[in-house]
């Protein structure tokens, strides 16, 4: 469970989240508002890649200022650039690395590849130069790399702005399909079908937060469409 109190934050003397207290409980959780409204800063408070500036964030009663190591290791998260998180040459080198460090023995580490490979339909793709796959295809290999290191929840940041149609119902389908909650910042509504609730940011504020009709339906009315 993550809970959210009272938080604000700064990036230098500018403030781009104010008074957000917000606790999320369900499977899965969305997060949408306009380019700059503090969607990234507040998915990246989730797992302590940004601390709050006042207020505090924890998940599962441990404070991301104090549980840093603990909190990225139980929360997994995936970049809208796949490329920032892929640092090996291969596919297969890819999803061992972050595997590393984690006090598995190495045929614990050769088997948790091999179902990832499985699980996330790359096992074709093995020992092929990460780098010169498609943007479909490194997602894939980036949510694969995060999902083998087992996390107890997934936050994505915009997984699919980068994809076409065809690579987007993928990951759609990937997210459908996982066991964990998740919290999904997208600007891509049809991503959102089936979520439980959904939270609407507007300059730093949380400005709605309920079931999705009800927000995308006020998030639309911000951005003018209807
Ligand atoms: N590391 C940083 N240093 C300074 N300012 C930042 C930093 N990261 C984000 N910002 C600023 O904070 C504000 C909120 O950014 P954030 O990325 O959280 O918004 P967002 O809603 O995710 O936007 P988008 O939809 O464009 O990704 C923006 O004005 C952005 O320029």
């Amino acid at each position: 469970m993550f809970r959210i109190e009272e938080v604000e934050h700064r990036y230098g003397d500018r403030t781009v989240l104010r008074d957000v207290s917000v606790e999320l409980t369900e499977r899965r959780v969305a997060v949408v508002g306009a380019n700059g409204s503090g969607k990234s800063t507040f998915a990246r408070l989730l797992n302590g890649l940004v601390v709050p500036t006042s207020g505090t964030v924890t998940v599962d009663g441990l404070d991301t200022r104090k549980d840093g190591r603990r909190i990225r290791a139980k929360v997994g998260f995936v970049f809208q650039d796949p490329d920032l998180q892929i640092v090996m040459p291969t596919v297969a080198e890819d999803l061992a690395f972050g595997l590393k460090h984690r006090g598995l023995s190495k045929a614990d580490i050769d088997q948790r590849v091999e179902q990832a490979l499985e699980d996330n339909g790359l096992r074709d793709l093995r020992d092929q130069p990460a780098h010169l796959l498609s943007g479909g295809q490194k997602q894939r290999l980036a949510i694969a790399s995060v999902l083998a290191t087992a996390p107890r929840y997934v936050v994505f940041d915009e997984p699919t702005t980068m994809l076409d149609l065809r690579s987007k119902r993928q990951i759609a389908r990937v997210m459908a399909e996982l066991e964990q909650p998740v919290v999904v910042v997208s600007h891509d509504m049809d991503l959102l079908e089936g979520f439980d609730r959904v939270l609407v940011f507007d300059e730093g504020r949380l400005v709605a937060d309920g079931p999705p009709d009800v927000s995308i339906a006020f998030y639309l009315e911000l951005m003018g469409a209807c």
